[in-house]
């Protein structure tokens, strides 16, 4: 994202004070970030000083019938960048719009007509609008931005470290997984190429495993699970799973559409069961590399931090450190009760399979960072803020 920063040629008596503005378009949701910068000097780096953060559910692919309503989205989110952003500054504010897996996932045809939305949104707007501000991030991209940051503002990119951590990010669409390998056999023994990404850091080059899995985000493979994603018959049909409690009975909205789903009334629920389900979906698919049968060091963050904390894991505002089976018992003390009463569902492990990732591996469980008020509830008070951020970390006072 080297676009982000606008030039800093700027003559000596201008303000040292400037402003970028991030359009975050998830599958689950559309977020601003207003970003104000100082400028310390010709020589130095720019600072990040503030964010100002707004979200609004759904995501812009729950408009891929209507796509005006996507251009809606953006129009109501840019007023949190004028009111953040002085109006002498628009002009040369630059904006910038990547959508993740919930436009991955639509026909190439749908997602331009979101897009073309966006950019007409963004094209009357009184801001700075560069060439690439609209466009779709691809899965590899966005699993090295996120191993950049975490490392970055874990102190893992300085000079000094010799280590560096992995990263899982489970958004609602798809799922990344960004590590550094330790052995070269790792890289050799990648079942495509694509899993294979190298990254200049300041003098050093980084020979990264990443990958993308798109459909394995936590809604996505959820609905998957159920036989419910690509299926026709929506209005009649309800998808049943013996991962959700007998009585359950809900409506899930992911990607525009509706799913009815529920409980197996005659059938049998409980962890077992629920396994077998999701194994389905997920065996064969994910690539489970070696090396992280050791112990490793892997920050786990968007949905596998909140399910950590909905399952009682870990501390909302704290964060935590957990081993990867401690998600495994949860799930299964949860599943196996949810026979008995009827609790909350909760479906053992999403996405990735887990347990088969790393048997002894450790992640630490973090929240992300927001200096502005979010109305959503996927708000979260992590002490790091590193989530498709790339930035100084946040000052105490903003926690
Ligand atoms: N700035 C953000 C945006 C989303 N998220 C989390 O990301 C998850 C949703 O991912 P998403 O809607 O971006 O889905 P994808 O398009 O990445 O698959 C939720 O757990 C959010 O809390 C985050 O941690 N920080």
């Amino acid at each position: 994202m080297g676009g982000l920063l606008p030039s800093l040629s700027r003559p000596a008596n201008h303000s040292r004070i400037f402003y970028s503005v991030m359009f975050d378009a998830g599958s689950t949701g559309t977020r601003i970030h207003v970003y104000t910068f100082i400028h310390g000097g010709s020589e130095e780096l720019p600072v990040l000083d503030n964010e100002m953060f707004h979200s609004i559910k759904p995501g812009l692919s729950a408009y891929a019938d209507s796509p005006e309503m996507a251009g809606h989205t953006v129009r109501m989110l840019l007023k949190v960048a004028k009111k953040t952003v002085p109006r002498l500054e628009w002009k040369r504010t630059p904006l910038f719009l990547r959508a993740t897996a919930g436009l991955r996932l639509l026909s190439a045809e749908r997602a331009r007509l979101l897009l073309e939305q966006v950019q007409h949104v963004f094209d009357e707007s009184p801001f700075l609008v560069p060439d690439d501000s609209v466009s779709i991030m691809n899965g590899t991209n966005e699993g090295i931005l996120a191993w950049i940051s975490v490392n970055y503002l874990t102190g893992h990119l300085n000079a000094h470290s010799e280590r560096t951590v992995g990263i899982l990010d489970l958004g609602g669409g798809s799922t990344q997984i960004t590590f550094l390998p330790k052995l070269r056999k790792t890289i050799e023994s990648v079942p495509v190429a694509d899993y294979v990404a190298k990254y200049d850091i300041s003098n050093s080059t980084f020979e990264l495993y990443t990958y993308s899995y798109l459909g394995n985000g936590l809604m996505a493979a959820r609905l998957a699970t159920l036989g419910a994603l690509g299926a026709e018959g929506l209005e009649w049909r309800v998808f049943k799973s013996s991962c959700l409690p007998k009585k359950f009975r809900d409506e899930w909205s992911f990607g525009g559409l509706t799913y009815r789903v529920s409980g197996d009334p005659d059938g049998l629920a409980g962890y077992k069961l629920c396994y077998q389900e999701v194994l389905k979906v997920v065996k064969g698919i994910i690539h489970q590399p070696h090396e992280l049968q050791d112990s490793n060091v892997f920050y786990a963050f968007s949905y596998y931090f909140d399910r950590a904390v909905d399952a009682g894991l870990i501390d909302g505002v704290q964060g935590g450190t957990l081993e990867v089976r401690d998600f495994k018992k949860r799930a299964k003390e949860v599943c196996n009760k949810m026979t008995k009463h009827p609790p909350h569902p909760f479906f053992p492990v999403h996405g990735h399979d887990l347990h088969h990732l790393s048997a002894q591996g450790w992640i630490r469980l973090q929240g992300e960072h927001r200096a502005a008020v979010d109305q959503e509830s996927e708000q979260r008070g992590g002490q790091l803020g590193f989530r498709r951020h790339v930035g100084s970390p946040p000052r105490p006072e903003d926690l």
